[in-house]
Parts: C-alpha cells; structure tokens; sequence
C-alpha cells in the first residue's frame, strides 16, 4: 500500500478510516509555526495524518520541509501551534505535563540519526537507561528486557562493550535496542540511516522491516534515502511544511 490516509484538507474532524484499523497516534490540522525575533516560520502546515497499528512508514522530503518537526510532535515532545494530536483517543492538550512524560516513556521510542549513547556507558546499561523512569519495573526487570532487546538486534554479544568499540552500523543497533527495550508501540527514527555507509544503512534497514514484519512494531521513518523509502508500506512526501503525496 503506497497510498495515505492524510489528506491536505485544514479541517480538524477525525478522519475515515478502515473499521479493523487501530491508530496509534492522530494529527488533525496540525500547524507549527517558528517565530523567532526577526522572522516566523510555518514549519507544518494543516497537516492531518493517522499511523496505524503496525505499519511501517517513511516521510520524505527536502531540507527544512517540517520532516523532524513533524516528528517532534509525534514523539510529544513539543506541541503544535494549532491543531489536535491524538493518542489512545485523547487530545494530547488534555494530558498533564507528567502524564505526557509517561506516555513517552512508554509508548514511544526514538531512534536519531547520531545515535545519542552515552559513551561512558556499556551497551547493556544505555539499554537499560529508559527503563530507569519506569515505575513498577525492577533491576532484574530491567536487564531481562535490555537483553531481549539486544537479542533481538543480534548484539548480545556485545553487552559490556562500550559505544567506542562498536562500528556505526552496531551503534545504531543499540540505539534500536535502547528503542524497543521499553517494548513502544511505535518507533520514531529521524534518519537511522543517514550516518551509514550503504552496507550498513541496508543492515539497519533490515531490521527495522524485520523488527516490523516479525513483531508488529509501528515505525515512522524520515529519510533522504528513496531506495529505502520505497521498501516501507506506505510514503508520505512534505513540501514546505505540507503534505504533497
Ligand atoms: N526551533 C526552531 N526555531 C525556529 N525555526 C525552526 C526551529 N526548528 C525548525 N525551524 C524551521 O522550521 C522549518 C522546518 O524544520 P525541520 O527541522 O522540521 O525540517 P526538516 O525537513 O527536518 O529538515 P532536514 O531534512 O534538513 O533535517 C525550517 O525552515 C527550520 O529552519
């Protein structure tokens, strides 16, 4: 399926979807605009968009279109300047501050481009480091799903390495595994890739249709990459803060 479910219409009324479909997070016109001293910036523009449970999908398009702002509000970690974000059926604006810090501990995980470990940490403890803010999960709790994780990356192996002794490729598995440890129902990767050589841009790519595939996991991907855009389910393409295909 390489068609959307968004649509460049600026209403903020829920949009049809498959009745068997369940979404993982919701934009209804969604705008940011930047305003800094000397200029304003619309960085998204009446963007309406729904990831489903389990899909895999990758946005596109060129330098300072909105693609990491887009996933800034995704992630929740900033909030648009009109419009509506909806996770698990409610408004993000109606979430407090703490009850948004916990929905983005547990439900959503990151993956960056310059991978974003702590160096001074082993591959198991940056792992296990999101895992530290969950209430209820103990220490031996903890390591149980860091080593799941990195099992399922195939690094664990690699456990009391540091950052420094692993390749790219195998930095930004960690990342993965740092990602999936706290078992989000969605992963939001801005350039996983981009940092790579094509051997090991294309290993991370196999796993993430792998880590989608196998185990149903909701990945949302921004890419320069169109070979590897092109492999996802669905592509979605911004222009100037609009969504254009
Ligand atoms: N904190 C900010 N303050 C002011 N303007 C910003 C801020 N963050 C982003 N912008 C502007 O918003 C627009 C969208 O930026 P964004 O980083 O989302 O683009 P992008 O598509 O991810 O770009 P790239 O592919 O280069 O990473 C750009 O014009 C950028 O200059």
């Amino acid at each position: 399926m390489n068609s959307s479910t968004a649509s460049a219409t600026s209403t903020a009324a829920p949009l049809a979807r498959p009745a068997t479909w369940q979404p993982v997070i919701e934009l209804r016109g969604i705008e940011k605009v930047y305003q800094t001293k000397t200029i304003e910036t619309v960085a998204l523009n009446h963007v309406n968009l729904i990831i489903h449970k389990g899909e895999f999908v990758s946005v596109m398009g060129p330098s300072g279109c909105g693609k990491s702002t887009l996933l800034s509000i995704m992630g929740l970690l900033d909030e648009p300047t009109a419009g509506v974000v909806e996770i698990e059926g409610r408004a993000m604006q109606s979430y407090s501050d703490r009850e948004l810090a916990a929905l983005r501990n547990h439900k959503i995980g990151f993956v960056f481009q310059s991978y974003h470990l702590i160096n001074d940490l082993s591959v198991l403890d940056n792992v296990e480091l999101p895992l530290l803010y969950r209430p209820g999960v103990n220490g031996r709790q903890r390591r149980e799903l860091a080593h799941t994780a990195l099992d399922k990356v195939g690094l664990s192996s690699r456990t009391t390495h540091f950052p420094s002794q692993l390749s790219g490729g195998q930095r930004q598995r960690v990342a993965i595994a740092r990602a999936l440890a706290g078992r989000p129902e969605l992963i939001l990767a801005d350039e996983p890739t981009g940092n790579l050589d094509s051997v090991m841009g294309e290993e991370i790519m196999e796993l993430l249709l792998t880590l989608n595939r196998e185990e149903g996991t909701t990945i949302v991907m921004v890419t320069h990459d169109e070979h590897m855009a092109r492999r996802t389910e669905r592509l979605i393409r911004f222009f100037d803060g609009s969504q254009v295909s």
